[in-house]
């Protein structure tokens, strides 16, 4: 029987249930649906085709706001490798909302636009022209633009200043009636100042700009259709694949079993849909689904319930893969133990089907890695040893489990495997680094003030504060500053040679990005909040009418 004498994550039960995910059923799975949505996309088709270079630029920042660009993978490609390979936008004198926008897409994808091109808006003492401030559009496009930036670009950096101080001046100037501003504009630039749009997951970003779009004066009705309808039919898709989700997770009776761990069922797949949402990838999201609940379980086994010894004996037990010693384990952990080794056992028997390749071992080390690591912030816990942010670091990007989460996401979704790409996973690449510590800073930037309450390892923030006595305050913008250069790092990475695909690069960043979507309003996924059950309604349970 469980203890009720240990620390409790104070979680509050799911607020959806098994029956209400069950009930979840949508008209967008009939065929008339996505017959009209192939319809649209050849005619978005055409309309790309028939634009000269710099509205093809505009229509397809729109398609990637709109989530729709992934339909048009090809056609983009082409354009913007085009464009790139020919110098069009060095032709001629272009303003900065031309210069930025061309900046950012080339950047994005893979087109190493070298900073210069910016060095024509500054002054002779190398600082960016003042009167560029009225040109609220391009300021935008600008502030959007330098998050592109790798490590040591200053002008970038002197960029990010530059338009962050203008645009949050004109939010306030509008406060104060000395501006006006439409709708549209506002709600871009607090977006921008809230989270970059580079940080930002395309599909949950998609259901609020559809809205915003349908506004615009110029908005195209065959794109706004085309937005809505697919966003329907892949929102219904993706319900199917949570009621499958949550009837593994009910048939587990974990969350019976293991009352004190969360159950976010929901939570843990809509990881998963916003870092790969195109319908074909509905298996490796499922996968990935039931690998993010178990993770949830065991991290509040090591965070929560379990005491130091009991940890310590399923550490060792997990290091060695002694399958014989699971009976010295606590009961509530053998089951624990049991459905990760099953959960291993199911991803690898696919993968040998598939490729005729054995990865039992290699994924036992990445759940040997996570165990230690968080045996090591146990241990720092119950010792009461305060770790420097930097001895903490170096536990903390594993312990956030990103490299589990990608070692997993890597088998389920290349093909061919190649040899040097899983070398280069298993000794856990730099892009799988960076986009562990972008999960791990944006976590404790979200969870920490509530695992801080129920008794926690120190997180970043209070690495930070402990080492430098600094507030609060201080240590949460340090931590920001971290974000920004971690993600200079990954878009450096962007530019080299690389043993991985450009789409597993990306989900890689995408990683990371679900993670600053999930914490934007503090902890969305534990605690939970309003906003996220908002946000969950409108991207899983309710179409867009
Ligand atoms: C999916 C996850 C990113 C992973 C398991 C649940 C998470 C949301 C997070 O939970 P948290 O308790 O905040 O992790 P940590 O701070 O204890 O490492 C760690
Ligand atoms: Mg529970
Ligand atoms: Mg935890
Ligand atoms: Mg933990
Ligand atoms: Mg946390
Ligand atoms: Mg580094």
């Amino acid at each position: 029987q469980l203890d009720s004498t240990r620390r409790s994550g104070m979680y509050k039960p799911t607020l959806w249930d098994f029956d209400r995910i069950q009930s979840l059923n949508s008209v967008y799975t009939e065929e008339k649906y996505s017959t009209r949505a192939c319809d649209l996309i050849q005619q978005v088709k055409k309309l790309l085709e028939e634009s000269d270079w710099f509205r093809q630029l505009q229509l397809i920042d729109d398609l990637q706001r709109l989530g729709l660009s992934y339909r048009f993978d090809d056609e983009i490609n082409l354009i913007l490798n085009t464009i790139y390979f020919e110098k069009k936008f060095c032709e001629k004198e272009m303003d900065l909302y031309s210069t930025s926008l061309a900046f950012r897409l080339l950047r994005q994808h893979g087109l190493k636009v070298s900073q210069e091109v910016f060095d024509c808006f500054k002054n002779e003492e190398g600082d960016f022209e003042a009167r560029l401030g009225d040109e609220t559009n391009g300021i935008l496009e600008m502030c959007e633009a330098s998050f592109l930036a790798t490590e040591g670009e200053e002008t970038l950096e002197l960029a990010r200043l530059f338009t962050t101080n203008i645009l949050q001046k004109k939010l306030d100037d509008e406060r104060n009636e000395l501006l006006i501003m439409d709708d549209y504009l506002r709600t871009l630039i607090r977006h921008s100042l809230d989270l970059p749009l580079y940080w930002r997951v395309q599909r949950p970003s998609a259901r609020w700009f559809i809205e915003a779009y349908a506004t615009r004066s110029d908005m195209n009705p065959i794109m706004l259709e085309l937005a809505k309808l697919d966003f329907n039919i892949v929102q219904a898709t993706h319900q199917e694949e949570l009621k499958q989700v949550s009837r593994w997770w009910k048939e587990s009776r974990l969350a019976e079993k293991l009352p004190f761990a969360r159950d976010r069922v929901v939570e843990n797949y809509l990881w998963n849909r916003g870092m790969l949402f195109p319908p074909q990838y509905g298996y490796p999201r499922i996968m990935n689904a039931k690998l993010f609940v178990l993770i949830t379980v065991l991290d509040d086994i090591y965070d929560v319930y379990g005491t130091l010894e009991e940890t310590q004996l399923f550490t060792n037990l997990i290091t060695r893969w002694d399958v014989e010693a699971i009976g010295q384990l606590p009961e509530y952990m053998r089951i624990c133990y049991m459905a990760i080794d099953n959960n291993i056992n199911e991803l690898a028997y696919e993968v040998l089907k598939q490729h005729g390749l054995l990865i039992i071992q290699d994924l036992r080390k990445f759940w040997a890695d996570l165990c230690v690591a968080y045996g090591k912030e146990a241990e720092w816990y119950y010792t009461g040893y305060k770790p420097t942010l930097e001895e903490y670091l170096e536990v903390a990007w594993v312990s956030i489990s990103a490299h589990l989460i990608l070692g997993y996401m890597f088998f389920l979704t290349s093909n061919p495997i190649e040899k040097e790409a899983s070398q280069s996973l298993s000794n856990y690449h730099n892009i799988i680094r960076n986009s562990a510590m972008v999960l791990r800073l944006a976590d404790d930037l979200g969870t920490s003030p509530y695992e801080m309450q129920r008794g926690d390892v120190p997180k970043a923030v209070e690495c930070y504060m402990n080492e430098n006595g600094a507030s609060t305050e201080e240590a949460r913008e340090y931590v920001k500053h971290l974000l920004r250069e971690v993600w200079k790092e990954t878009n450096g990475e962007r530019f080299k040679e690389s043993p991985f695909t450009p789409s597993f690069m990306r989900i890689c960043a995408d990683l990371g990005r679900m993670a600053q979507f999930m914490y934007q309003h503090g902890d969305g996924h534990g605690i939970r909040n309003l906003q996220m059950e908002d946000r969950i309604q409108s991207l899983i349970f309710e179409p867009i009418v």
